[in-house]
């Protein structure tokens, strides 16, 4: 049996105001947008903070609260004992008894029902888990959700309230994870105190409600989440998010009487970003501002910065680990939509053309990513306005076309590898959006977005691999040069020297205008393997931005919090060195921090030792080594350029000698002017193929000087 619903339903009309109960008590009025029959419930919205709102209330809730509107059935009272055997028999809680004595009221029989609901609401409400607007029973919910002519902003909500609901179980997990301690780890004891460490702060992790920044040099960190492969490896989580723009790195240590303790690092910039972040969020406080600017003509720049496998390519081009690669969520194609966006205002609706380049830089060479990798070069002209000439631009319509380009680009920068991170571990990936103005070629503004090489490559000086150590120091002069250019932007700095490396040259247009905008993404692991890249990642992040005086008055308090923070902290206080100089990457790492997988140890480990006589004759021939592969790139570079405007003015040269020659066919030519112009001719071919010989020679010697040095190394 049931109560007559109907007959209640026909009470109310859409449009009529009732007054509606809150999760949290509060009653207010609302207006009826729909009723739906068949599951009771009534869709009303109201206006707050300027906001549209909604709910899916049940009508017994709806009669309780405006008990007014009733009062033609509830005077009659012929429904009573049919609403209370409803009621008895709908409650899923057994225990829940009905007061006969109110039988006659529906309002009352519907008091204990909402009261329970209620009472639910605000237990959850207190451990922060509800939204009001859940207030709908499940079943309710799902019929409303498959009704196809229900309200967009009820819809909207309860898809937000979903989401939120998630959120909070996914943190929730995530939360009771950290604070679980494996003792089968070898380093549980460090995992322990970084627990507790965490378990002592309130975290406050950053969320789209924070308000976006507007900043000429914007430093990002994020962190990415442990994975199964370094769980397997008996890593530990050794970075901490707490907040929105601090992070703080844990380094196990072990003092000289073998007692244990973290040493905790905290960094400061402008956003953290906790694992659990998507690449919207991350999108949201890094690319958005700076796709503003492109619209101002702007050249704004984007760089994932990062030791290999720390999320630079999940971050800029989206998951590729998953079988259906989905690049929507990178930041090459969020940037790209949120071009269209704009493009489609009235305010820049049929103005722009848009273009997309994409290409790679491995050591001084650029490869086409767009054309099979083509090697293209890089001029400047009489200008200083740097080219990269030769390289394909795709014009593009949609947001999908923009990533079907990514596809092909991605398919070809990996192609012939045995793995995606194989390669793009050791170049610098650049994917470049063009505004044009309508039906011209000048180039109105560039957003340049780039994923950079494995930032740990440079400092690979270890190995005993030419090929490797050539790299190496390839990436580290680029990554160093990339740094010093920013920091020259950031000081308004005259000369900014972007000709260091070929990466900082075809960013050249990034780097200077006051307008230009910078926008650097520190990846870091947290996996307590790669503690000693974190910490270089973080420390490179911080010195990319020079600090103004209010900032480094917040810094000095920072770090005096960190120093009261972590009394434990004796051995290394000094070991944040501020004055890195450019050997930096080259050296052996600076941390003194002790893997864990080391702490068993009872001597002290070798890298705290001076470096021996041996090892610094090794560092000197390196060194040697880095210099010549510097010289011998610098040189073919320009042998090659040199090359190709031989070979490009050939044609020319070509044509001038035939029409030498033919002027000779003439019965009565002029054979001295004949002979003078024919030796002007080969003069000049002989003067550029002297200079393009000479080139040639001081690359052959430069090779050879580099192959000499490379058999002076002396490896381990
Ligand atoms: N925020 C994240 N959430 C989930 N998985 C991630 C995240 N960041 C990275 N990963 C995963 O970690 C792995 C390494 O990431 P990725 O390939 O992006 O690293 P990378 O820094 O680009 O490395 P390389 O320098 O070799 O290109 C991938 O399997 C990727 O899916």
């Amino acid at each position: 049996m049931s109560y007559n619903h109907q007959q209640y339903l026909s009470c109310l009309h859409v449009g009529q105001p009732v007054n509606i109960q809150r999760s949290n008590g509060r009653i207010h009025q609302a207006m009826i947008k729909k009723i739906n029959h068949t599951v009771q419930t009534i869709t009303v919205e109201w206006e707050e903070k300027n906001e549209g709102k909604g709910k899916e209330v049940d009508l017994d809730a709806i009669i309780k609260t405006n008990p007014d509107l009733f009062t033609t059935i509830t005077n009659a009272g012929s429904q009573a004992g049919a609403i209370s055997h409803d009621i008895s028999t709908d409650h899923e809680d057994n225990s829940t008894t009905i007061d006969h004595n109110n039988a006659t009221h529906p309002n009352r029989r519907t008091h204990k029902k909402d009261e329970k609901r209620q009472s639910h609401s605000l237990s959850q409400s207190r451990t922060g888990r509800i939204s009001t607007i859940n207030e709908v029973s499940p079943q309710r919910q799902q019929n409303a959700s498959t009704d196809p002519i229900k309200s967009k902003v009820v819809k909207e909500i309860e898809r937000i309230a979903a989401n939120r609901e998630q959120r909070r179980v996914k943190h929730e997990k995530h939360r009771r994870k950290l604070s679980e301690v494996d003792h089968s780890i070898p380093a549980w004891e460090f995992q322990a105190m970084i627990n507790e460490y965490r378990q002592q702060l309130g975290m406050k992790y950053i969320t789209m409600n924070e308000q976006q920044k507007d900043l000429r040099i914007t430093v990002c960190v994020r962190k990415r989440p442990i994975t199964k492969k370094e769980l397997n490896k008996k890593d530990i989580d050794v970075l901490t998010i707490p907040n929105k723009d601090h992070v703080v790195i844990h380094l196990p240590k072990v003092k000289l009487d073998l007692a244990k303790y973290i040493d905790n690092q905290t960094f400061r910039f402008d956003y953290s970003m906790h694992e659990l972040c998507d690449n919207e969020l991350v999108y949201h406080f890094t690319a958005q501002p700076l796709v503003r600017s492109l619209f101002q003509g702007c050249n704004p720049l984007v760089f994932a910065y990062g030791q290999t496998g720390s999320g630079k390519t999940y971050t800029m081009g989206g998951d590729l680990s998953q079988r259906d690669v989905d690049f929507s969520k990178g930041i090459y194609a969020l940037t790209a939509n949120d071009i269209f966006h704009h493009l489609n205002n009235s305010q820049h609706r049929g103005q722009y053309d848009v273009y997309c380049t994409f290409f790679e830089i491995y050591c001084t060479k650029v490869f086409d990513l767009f054309n099979d990798k083509k090697r293209l070069r890089v001029l400047e002209d009489h200008k200083n306005l740097v080219q990269v000439v030769g390289k394909k631009e795709e014009r593009v319509e949609t947001v999908h076309d923009v990533m079907s380009l990514i596809r092909r680009g991605m398919s070809v920068r990996t192609s012939g590898t045995t793995s995606a991170n194989e390669h793009s571990s050791r170049s610098h990936a650049v994917f470049q959006i063009t505004l044009k103005k309508k039906n011209t070629t000048k180039e109105y503004g560039k957003i340049s977005l780039i994923d950079l090489a494995g930032s740990e490559r440079g400092r690979d000086t270890q190995t005993n691999d030419k090929v490797t150590l050539m790299e190496g120091a390839q990436i580290n002069k680029s990554l160093l040069t990339l740094k010093e250019c920013i920091r020259a932007l950031g000081r308004n700095a005259e000369h900014i020297p972007f000709r260091g490396s070929t990466l900082t040259k075809v960013l050249r247009d990034s780097f200077i205008g006051e307008k230009c905008k910078v926008c650097m993404i520190a990846m870091v692991s947290p996996g307590s393997s790669d503690v000693d890249h974190t910490l270089n990642t973080l420390r490179y992040a911080d010195r990319v931005k020079e600090l103004n005086v209010d900032e480094l008055k917040q810094r000095g308090v920072e770090l005096h919090q960190k120093h009261t923070h972590d009394d434990l902290h004796t051995a290394d206080e000094d070991d944040y060195d501020d004055d890195v100089d450019e050997d930096e990457f080259l050296n052996e790492s600076s941390t003194q921090v002790i893997p864990p997988s080391h702490t068993h140890l009872s001597k002290p480990h070798p890298q705290q030792h001076n470096l021996s006589k041996s090892l610094l004759k090794s560092q000197q021939s390196k060194r040697k080594f880095e210099q010549a592969i510097a010289r011998s790139h610098e040189l073919e570079d320009l042998t090659l350029e040199s090359h190709h405007g031989y070979i490009d003015e050939f044609p020319q040269m070509l044509a001038s000698h035939q029409t030498i020659f033919d002027s000779s066919t003439h019965m009565n030519y002029d054979r001295e002017k004949y002979a003078k112009q024919l030796i002007h001719l080969i003069d000049s071919q002989q003067q550029h193929l002297t200079k393009l010989r000479t080139k040639a020679l001081q690359m052959r010697e430069a090779v050879a000087h580099e192959n000499l040095c490379a058999k002076d190394l002396t490896f381990k």
